[in-house]
């Protein structure tokens, strides 16, 4: 018998992506809802008027609009997404930690527990490679982040600290006035408006990031489980290939502890994904034009 090996998720599955941004913007044009929002941001100037949702955050619209989902201060933006990569790691590891296919135990061959082994070795580097990625993107390239340098070199600037310093003194190092004018959590917190570049947005990519990366991986845990619970089901045939394949090796040797942790470290995963689907979906509905969504995702 052919030796069953975790299936990799289609890659069409990542078309829920482009999906969920297009119904997202859908939405923000036929809901009464987004309207509204949308037609308060119409006392901006004309010109302003299409790129609303986009003006709308600069702005600070949204930190009282119709929608729950739509305010910046919402408690998933502030707990979950505005720290989502914790989330991720911890999710993450959970499932290093109690999903048996990277679950050494002292009760597997040799052969099986080197298997496990490599196997989280493997995970951890997609982890690592996916955490650097973000890092570069969204917090430090070298200086300021890179989403933060497409948005310098497409015409964006930090525009009321940039007025400020040119009529007085910023105080602090030079660098520290460098660093104030070129990343936008820094123009943020000096009061002033990152505006007019193409902004990328740090919620969209991260999101999307952080959910394929988990759904991947757990898709992968869970489908070694089952497959595992399923050969404990068959019984002693079953056991006979395992004893044979140094790859085949489930929780049929498990602790009966480990179930629960098992069955609660994927629960954590999946509801991390579906949290951060549900976010990417509210970005799409409120914040950000069509092009600075699509561009990250
Ligand atoms: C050459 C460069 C090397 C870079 C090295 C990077 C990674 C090392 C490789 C492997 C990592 C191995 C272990 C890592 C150990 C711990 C990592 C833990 C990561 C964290 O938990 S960081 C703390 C939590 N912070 C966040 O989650 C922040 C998430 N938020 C954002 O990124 C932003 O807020 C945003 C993008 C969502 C939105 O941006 P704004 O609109 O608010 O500007
Ligand atoms: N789903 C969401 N819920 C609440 N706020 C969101 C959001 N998506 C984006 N935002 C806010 O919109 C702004 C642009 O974010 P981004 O560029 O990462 O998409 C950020 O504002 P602040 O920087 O003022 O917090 C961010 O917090």
């Amino acid at each position: 018998m052919a030796t069953p090996t975790r299936p990799a998720p289609s890659p069409a599955a990542l078309l829920i992506y482009p999906a969920t941004l297009l119904l997202g913007s859908l939405f923000s044009v036929i809901s009464p809802v987004a309207r509204a929002t949308r037609d308060s941001s119409l006392r901006l100037p004309k010109s302003a008027a299409p790129l609303a949702p986009s003006l709308a955050a600069d702005l600070h619209l949204s930190e009282n609009p119709v929608n729950y989902f739509a305010r910046k201060n919402n408690i998933f933006n502030i707990y979950f997404v505005k720290i989502g990569w914790l989330w991720t790691t911890v999710a993450f590891v959970s499932l290093l930690l109690f999903q048996p296919a990277y679950r050494a135990s002292s009760s597997l061959s040799q052969a099986q527990q080197q298997t496990r082994v490599r196997r989280a070795l493997q995970a951890f580097l997609r982890y690592a490679i996916a955490t650097t990625i973000w890092y570069l993107m969204t917090q430090w390239f070298f200086g300021p982040a890179i989403i933060d340098r497409s948005f310098l070199v497409t015409g964006g600037k930090c525009e009321e600290v940039m007025e400020r310093a040119g009529k007085m003194d910023l105080g602090g190092s030079p660098s520290t006035q460098v660093e104030t004018l070129f990343s936008a959590a820094a123009c943020k917190a000096a009061g002033g408006a990152w505006r007019g570049g193409h902004d990328i947005s740090g919620h969209v990519f991260m999101l999307v990031l952080a959910t394929a990366l988990l759904a991947h991986e757990a898709v992968g845990a869970g489908a070694f489980s089952a497959f595992s619970a399923s050969n404990r089901a068959d019984g002693d045939s079953a056991r006979e290939r395992k004893a044979s394949d140094p790859v085949v090796s489930g929780p049929m040797n498990e602790e009966p502890d480990s179930g629960l942790a098992r069955k609660w470290s994927l629960r954590l995963v999946w509801g991390v994904v579906g949290l951060g689907w549900w976010m990417l979906f509210m970005t799409a509905i409120w914040f950000h034009t069509w092009l600075e969504k699509v561009s990250c995702s």
